[in-house]
């Protein structure tokens, strides 16, 4: 079993505390995203599982073994872990080949040329095991680098923003690559990054990570739909925040009632909720929901995003955000319904 489970990791620099009792928890074969903010603390978390860094306290255990506790560890060479770095850092001087089979034994022979040729394929990369590193692209430069963390078999990956230097084309297809590779592997993934879209579209498990702690860690559906808190909602894709009174799991606001998650659960009070800008629909005017005015529109090609403001309780107006088709005239009235439970967050 390669399952990867990390327990109160504490970490300084001199008188900075940079991981505060970080604690993750990862299935065999899974991948995890750790989000967070720069400077947060995610590159020193990867740092410690490889053993290039010790913890101060704390353990990392990957499936029976525990690789490192407090400040003692196995070094990086026996825990098993491969590190893929934020660019793919391959030999230049190598074939492709040679790159992915750097790290496995000499004496496997023909085994190893079958595994290079095994990997090289799991990466999308079949034909190109000649090339030499200059002659790819920056997102087959990665796969490269994953093939070769790969090849000595390893229990855990380690990816330090491997697609941050792609251009935001190719980003997308190489990481579901990526993600697919490694699951094909059976390998259990980390990967950081300060890039929410990313840690949404390819982890299986996203840590939140904030002020060195691992803030809330859920799938992805769940951590977007019932964030722990304001700043997860925040962080975690657009939302609309609004002042509520609740009663009974429903919430008095700017866009009308609306429908608490986990009403049941939620005492009555006043608070703030959390409205996904997708959950906003757009009716004609008249036609039912909050009268809302346009403010203007950003248009993506694929959808747009339109700002509006309603009236809130205290006459003000109150911006909200909505997804449309297409870009939707300024100053025009509209009608805005709510569809689906809203997170709360008492007190805030
Ligand atoms: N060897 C070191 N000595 C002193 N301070 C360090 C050292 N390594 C990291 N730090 C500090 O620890 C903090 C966390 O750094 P780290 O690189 O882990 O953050 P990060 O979340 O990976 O940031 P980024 O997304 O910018 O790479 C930073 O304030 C950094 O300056």
């Amino acid at each position: 079993m390669k399952r990867l489970q990390i327990t109160g990791l504490r970490k300084s620099f001199g008188s900075t505390e940079v991981l505060r009792g970080i604690d993750l928890d990862v299935p065999s074969g899974a991948l995890a995203a750790v989000l967070g903010p720069s400077g947060c603390g995610k590159t020193t978390l990867l740092r410690i599982i490889a053993g290039f860094e010790d913890a101060d306290a704390g353990q990392v255990r990957i499936g029976n073994r525990v690789v490192a506790t407090g400040r003692q560890g196995l070094p990086p060479e026996r825990r098993r872990v491969a590190v893929v770095p934020q660019e793919g850092a391959l030999f230049p001087h190598l074939t492709v080949a040679a790159n992915v089979a750097f790290g496995m034994p000499r004496r496997q022979g023909a085994r190893r040329r079958e595994r290079v040729r095994e990997l090289l394929a799991l990466v999308g990369l079949a034909d190109l095991g000649s090339r030499m590193p200059a002659e790819l692209s920056g997102g087959q430069q990665q796969r490269v680098a994953l093939a070769r963390a790969l090849a000595p078999d390893p229990d855990v990956v380690l990816l330090d923003e491997p697609f941050s230097a792609l251009d935001a084309g190719l980003r997308a297809s190489v990481r579901e690559d990526v993600r697919d590779a490694l699951h094909s592997s059976g390998a259990t993934g980390v990967l950081v990054t300060h890039d929410q879209e990313e840690a949404l579209s390819i982890a299986d498990v996203v840590a939140v990570v904030r002020a060195g702690q691992v803030v809330q860690a859920a799938a992805p559906e769940q951590l977007y739909r019932a964030p722990a808190d304001l700043d997860v909602a925040t962080f975690v894709g657009e939302a609309v925040i609004l002042p509520a009174d609740v009663a009974g799991g429903v919430a008095t606001t700017a866009l009308g009632r609306l429908p608490l998650l986990r009403g049941d659960q939620v005492s009555d009070g006043h608070g703030l909720v959390a409205v996904r800008p997708e959950q906003v629909h757009i009716v004609r005017s008249g036609r039912g929901g909050v009268t809302a005015k346009v403010l203007g529109t950003t248009f993506y090609g694929h959808d747009a995003s339109v700002r509006l403001s309603v009236c809130g309780a205290d006459g003000a107006d109150v911006p909200v955000l909505c997804r449309t088709q297409g870009p939707l005239p300024s100053e025009e009235e509209v009608g805005l319904v709510v569809a689906g439970p809203v997170s709360f967050f008492a007190g805030s």
